[in-house]
């Protein structure tokens, strides 16, 4: 197992260490903690709407049973790795709660505080919202796909008020403490996705690690690409490659100046999160 700025990942093979490992060995792999600040974030188990391949952001999709599973799997890696926190920290979004839950109970950890923030929400994804991605590829081009997903920078079409969608999510009572009308996203590039995570990342999660909390965010694909980005340092360009695989917890360790000593540590082996991560590229290619 590689310790370090880069992504590091354990072997051998089953999806979750905890499937492959006694308690006692993970115990041992992340009960020792090199930094002075620990954080495990993880992505929420598959929803619904990944299951159709259709672009989610903010529209609300349950989790598929498949995703269930695989939040019930990470609680289960959780507490088999001994790790244990005193608050959460998630989004306004019912697939990443419901990881969320499912991890703090099967842990046995389910009365701990829940933040709740729409700043972790997943970017939105505007107009594309609802879309099938490999459908999409077949009409607008892989290429075309791939920067509306990866690119930094680009944001995707606006959703406009006709949009399907746009009552669903403007409407939706979760943000009535924000966003600000004035400020409530049509779209969402990631650097748009980082300039509101980052504000609690900064003012929320920091002071609570600084008071010597143990945390866990459930969170997205791409709210949690930002809060890597700007953990990792990672360029406009690295970022682009980076692909999170659904309900596989990692770990953080930071330094006394946040600075990463352990990056990335997946409670997964490293074949299948591998694997997991090629599989969430390849939705965007044409069928
Ligand atoms: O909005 C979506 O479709 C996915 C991410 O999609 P990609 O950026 O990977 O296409 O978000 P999540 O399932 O993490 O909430």
């Amino acid at each position: 197992m590689t310790l370090g700025r880069s992504i590091s990942f354990c072997s051998p093979k089953p999806l979750l260490l905890s499937s492959k490992f006694p308690a006692s060995i993970l115990r041992q792999i992340f009960g020792k903690m090199t930094g002075k600040y620990r954080i495990v974030m993880v992505r929420h188990g598959e929803s619904e709407w990944n299951q159709k391949n259709l672009f989610c952001g903010w529209y609300d999709a349950n989790l598929s049973e498949k995703g269930q599973n695989e939040a019930k799997a990470a609680g289960k890696a959780v507490k088999d790795a001994g790790l244990k926190f005193d608050v959460a920290h998630t989004s306004v979004l019912t697939r990443a709660q419901v990881t969320l839950k499912a991890i703090l109970d099967e842990s046995g950890q389910g009365s701990i505080p829940v933040n709740k923030t729409w700043r972790l929400n997943e970017r939105h994804y505007g107009g594309l919202t609802g879309m099938n991605k490999a459908e999409t590829a077949a009409k607008y081009g892989e290429e075309q796909v791939q920067i509306w997903r990866r690119s930094f920078d680009t944001p995707p079409p606006p959703m406009e008020a006709d949009h399907p969608y746009y009552d669903n999510i403007v409407k939706d009572k979760r943000y009535a403490d924000g966003p600000k009308p004035e400020e409530f996203p049509k779209f969402e590039s990631l650097k748009l996705t980082i300039a509101r995570t980052l504000p609690y990342w900064n003012d929320c999660i920091v002071p609570q690690l600084k008071e010597g909390k143990n945390l866990i965010i459930a969170a997205h694909g791409n709210s949690l690409r930002g809060i890597v980005k700007h953990l990792d340092n990672m360029s406009d360009e690295a970022i682009m490659g980076l692909n999170l695989p659904t309900g596989i917890p990692f770990v953080y360790e930071l330094d006394e100046n946040f600075k990463p000593v352990v990056s990335m540590k997946f409670l997964g082996d490293e074949e299948t999160v591998k694997k997991a991560m090629a599989d969430v590229a390849a939705q965007g290619k044409a069928k």
